[in-house]
């Protein structure tokens, strides 16, 4: 049985109902993998009257997995999404912070529920996901595993990289992981599907944003979970207050106040701690924004620890990062401490918030990432000497 098992290609492949998923599971057909279609139930449509669209993308797995011939299955999640995901949005927005449900619904959804899943009930050698993103390990070229850490490696479309959502994925599960999409642009699945049975699925509206929230704005749908805590803007050059909020969890930093009867617009710079104050700043460039430092917790790394940053040595690890998917990376060097990073980016960077991620990358290979926890002065404060 063991041995049996051990030369078998029996792979669960997550299958959303869009084309991504889809033309995955048709390659890995084609390699001759022995694939099952699983559909992931992540939200609870009825509380939500009828906002989300899973019922249909059910239906679209479906009919994708007929299409493909393969077995499909559906699996509930829904209580496991709220505990691990939803309810710590939730609770970081009212620290005041931003969180990156994605990040967190691949750690412990798709690659945590879904691949114990797939290991233990459905006994599969591998999981599969449409994600572009590459491993250092390519199950659709060899077959079994190797001794040695497997690296997340960049996607071919350097414009659809996933990787940035990965960052926090368990070894034990990307070393069993196949990304049939990891070395195809958007436009040759999108080929791929037109010229196969899955045609249909070619133009399907991508999802974009929190599937939850679906099409209402985030300021509605967050306001059913948290109630308002109104707080003040306050201008942070002259210390007035400008302005008047129903809650900091609604802004993020970076973003527009749309106050009224301003020479120019105001934009929020910082939450302040212990209130619901917010300091603002006006104009898009205002050096209030912008700073070169900031801290996180210790990261998740998801194959080695770099050598500088090992315990109980700190050295100055150099790498590049990005702490939001469409940025370009930068240039950074980290340090440590017991209990926490210390980045400096060599280029300034604007609106960086405490709870968004910092992945870190060298080369090709994504290194893993980390919560920002404290973003340090901006570069006006330290220009305008007002550090207390
Ligand atoms: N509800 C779900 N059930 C099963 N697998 C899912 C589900 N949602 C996402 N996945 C898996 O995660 C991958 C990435 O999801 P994401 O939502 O980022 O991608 P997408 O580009 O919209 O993919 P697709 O075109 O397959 O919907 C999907 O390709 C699929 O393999």
């Amino acid at each position: 049985m063991h041995l049996l098992r051990k030369f078998s290609r029996k792979v669960a492949l997550g299958i959303s109902g869009g084309v991504d998923s889809a033309v995955s599971g048709l390659l890995l057909k084609q390699k001759g993998f022995e694939v099952i279609g699983v559909f992931m139930r992540n939200w609870d449509q009825l509380e939500e009257q009828g906002y989300c669209k899973s019922n249909q993308d059910e239906e679209d797995a479906k009919w994708v997995c007929t299409k493909l011939d393969i077995p499909f299955k559906s699996v509930n999640y829904i209580k496991d999404y709220w505990n691990s995901v939803f309810s710590e949005l939730i609770q970081q927005y009212i620290n005041g912070c931003t969180p990156n449900p994605d990040i967190l619904c691949n750690k412990h959804i798709k690659f945590g529920k879904f691949y114990d899943y797939a290991q233990n009930v459905l006994d599969c050698d591998y999981i599969a996901t449409g994600h572009y993103a590459n491993c250092s390990i390519d199950f659709m070229k060899q077959s079994s595993p190797e001794n040695r850490a497997v690296h997340l490696l960049k996607a071919k479309d350097q414009r659809k990289d996933q990787t940035f959502f990965l960052c926090n994925i368990s070894q034990n599960a990307l070393s069993r992981t196949i990304f049939p999409l990891g070395n195809l642009t958007k436009r040759q699945v999108k080929k791929i599907a037109v010229e196969s049975s899955l045609k249909r699925l070619a133009d399907k509206k991508e999802s974009v944003g929190i599937c939850f929230v679906g099409t209402r704005s985030f300021k509605s749908f967050i306001s059913e979970y948290i109630p308002p805590s109104p707080g003040c803007f306050i201008d942070i050059e002259s210390g007035k207050v400008v302005g008047k909020h129903n809650g900091r969890h609604n802004f993020t930093i970076g973003q527009r106040c749309n106050l009224q009867g301003t020479e120019k617009p105001y934009y929020v710079v910082q939450k302040l701690k212990d209130s619901q104050d917010m300091h603002v700043a006006m104009g898009r460039d205002h050096r209030a924004l912008f700073s070169n430092y900031f801290e996180t917790e210790l990261a998740h790394w998801i194959s080695d620890v770099p050598r500088q940053l090992v315990e109980p040595v700190s050295g100055v690890f150099e790498c590049e990062f990005r702490f939001q998917h469409t940025h370009p990376l930068r240039k950074c060097t980290v340090m440590r401490t017991n209990s926490k990073l210390i980045v400096n980016s060599l280029d300034e960077v604007s609106s960086l918030a405490p709870g968004q991620y910092a992945v870190f990358y060298l080369g090709d290979r994504c290194l893993g990432g980390a919560v920002i926890s404290d973003t340090g002065p901006s570069n006006y404060i330290l220009q305008s000497n007002k550090i207390e």
